[in-house]
């Protein structure tokens, strides 16, 4: 039987803005296997990033990155287009922002784009069963989200393992908070497999091995 394998996506968040692709192009070179994009629209969340402009330009220097787009916005229907159009890979809504997420799912499928679920850590796991193997990924935040560098909430964990009980083939991913050791230890222990890091990789004097050593974390569970 197949099963799921290590995915380490670095979030651009904690990037240099100002050097974006440079600063993308560096985290693939050094092992990373897809680049977590992080959309902030001011009110779903007290921040506010970036939008589908950018991921455009990333799309033109960058051809063959996958680009996992995180869209922390509190109408995700009404930038779908705009994503596929730009060139995300992924296009990841909140559970608690859309009211038929199954509909949305298909929508972004037949944009040509794989579609993720996220939620809130105090999102109950229950919200997202019904349609979890339509979805291409379920993201389980261990921080609130909004801004980056805060720290792991281990207490999401029975969600994560829920996931994996009941549906051992889906890409389960967390995000917020992760580096080597205890964290990313706790999260494969429970079951993820898509690692979402950012200042643990772009704050270290070795991403490489920082990549490399959320790999191993994970594959040594699967
Ligand atoms: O979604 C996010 C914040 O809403 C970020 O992706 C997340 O916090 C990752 O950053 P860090 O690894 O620095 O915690």
């Amino acid at each position: 039987m197949s099963k799921v394998q290590a995915v380490i996506a670095p979030s651009l968040l904690a990037a240099d803005f100002g050097i974006l692709a440079q600063e993308a192009q560096k985290v693939l070179d050094m092992g990373a296997d897809t680049l977590h994009v992080d959309v902030m629209d001011g009110h779903f969340v007290p921040n506010m990033s970036i939008g589908a402009p950018v991921v455009k330009c990333l799309r033109k220097h960058l051809p063959n990155a996958f680009l996992d787009c995180h869209l922390m916005v509190s109408d995700p229907e009404k930038w779908v287009v705009d994503f596929a159009k730009a060139g995300a890979s992924n296009y990841t809504f909140h559970v608690e922002a859309h009211n038929d997420p199954a509909a949305l799912i298909d929508k972004i499928h037949s944009l040509g784009m794989k579609a993720g679920v996220a939620l809130k850590p105090a999102t109950p796991v229950e919200s997202v069963l019904p349609f979890a193997e339509k979805a291409d990924l379920i993201l389980i935040m261990t921080v609130e989200p909004g801004f980056g560098g805060q720290s792991f909430m281990g207490s999401v964990m029975p969600k994560v393992k829920t996931l994996r009980e009941k549906f051992p083939l889906l890409n389960v991913q967390v995000d917020g908070g992760l580096g080597l050791g205890e964290t990313v230890e706790t999260a494969a222990a429970a079951g993820a497999n898509v690692i979402v890091a950012g200042t643990s990789v772009f704050a270290s004097s070795d991403p490489a091995a920082v990549i490399l050593g959320l790999r191993n974390a994970v594959n040594s569970r699967m």
